[in-house]
């Protein structure tokens, strides 16, 4: 039988955002994810991290309903996110790391079909709040095929959005982005915490988990070998350095047994 990391002091299950116990997937006979438990609040940023290969993504399509999990429960403000998934779709949406925007479509047709598909109210109306929201008036003419990348991961966010999802799945939100666009995003991501949305995030970036991340848990051969605050994960570093994400990350990871 397989042994269930307890974690204190985190949100029960019928009080988070999201809740895993015990999540475990194979691919081919090989252990991707084992036993993953994991509680989010609502309203809560939480940062999934973990070195290449760990199973961060493979997490986020569990959660988003794209894969299943060989065993284990999932829930999603409470309800059942396998066999109640109908019900919970609505409620979250995934940007996940690859752009699947339709390349031909301008970018007000991609949000405004995106709107009219995911049976928006008013989806007008939505889709000029968003605009408004994320700055787009200047690109609405524009063929999704010739945006720079930040613009197009805006757009993808930005789209992910227009159903007000109250919990928003972000892959790996600012890869590969300069450092003015990622401070976008940032603000973005602080702003959906503001208003109440849970975000669940995975990066490689540590200073991105450090500013924007209440909780992170780092994943590693698809395992939770620490979960904590920033500030507290800091502190396993134990290098007589100052404490730093960074520091106890490359630890953790590099560590046998852990
Ligand atoms: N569809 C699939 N079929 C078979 N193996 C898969 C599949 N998807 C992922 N894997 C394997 O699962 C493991 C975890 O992959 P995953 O993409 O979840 O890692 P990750 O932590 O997101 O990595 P990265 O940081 O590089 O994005 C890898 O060994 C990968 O090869």
């Amino acid at each position: 039988m397989s042994v269930c990391p307890m974690i204190p002091a985190w949100p029960r299950e019928p009080d988070a955002a999201l809740s895993l116990h015990c999540l475990c997937k194979t691919y081919d006979r090989q252990q991707v994810l084992s036993d993953i438990s994991l509680a989010v609040a609502p309203g809560e940023v939480f940062g999934l991290l973990g070195p290449n290969g760990a199973g961060k993504t493979t997490l986020m399509k569990l959660i988003a309903g794209l894969s299943r999990p060989d065993s284990g429960r999932l829930t999603i403000f409470g309800r059942d996110g396998g066999r109640g998934r109908q019900s919970i779709k609505h409620m979250l949406a995934l940007v996940a790391q690859d752009n699947n925007l339709e390349r031909e479509f301008t970018v007000q047709e991609a949000l405004l079909t995106y709107a009219c598909l995911y049976g928006v109210a008013s989806p007008r109306q939505r889709v000029a709040e968003i605009v408004q929201e994320f700055d787009l008036t200047a690109m609405l003419a524009k063929r999704v095929a010739v945006l720079s990348g930040g613009m197009a991961r805006r757009l993808l966010i930005a789209r992910a959005l227009l159903p007000a999802p109250r919990l928003v799945l972000l892959d790996e939100p600012t890869v590969g982005l300069d450092p003015d666009v990622r401070q976008d995003i940032w603000a973005v991501i602080r702003r959906l915490a503001a208003a109440g949305t849970t975000v669940f995030m995975t990066t490689h970036y540590m200073e991105e988990a450090e500013q924007l991340c209440r909780r992170v848990a780092l994943l590693k051969a698809g395992r939770v070998v620490a979960a904590g605050t920033p500030a507290a994960l800091a502190l396993l570093a134990d290098t007589g350095e100052p404490p730093s994400l960074e520091a106890a990350f490359l630890r953790l990871v590099r560590e046998a047994g852990v």
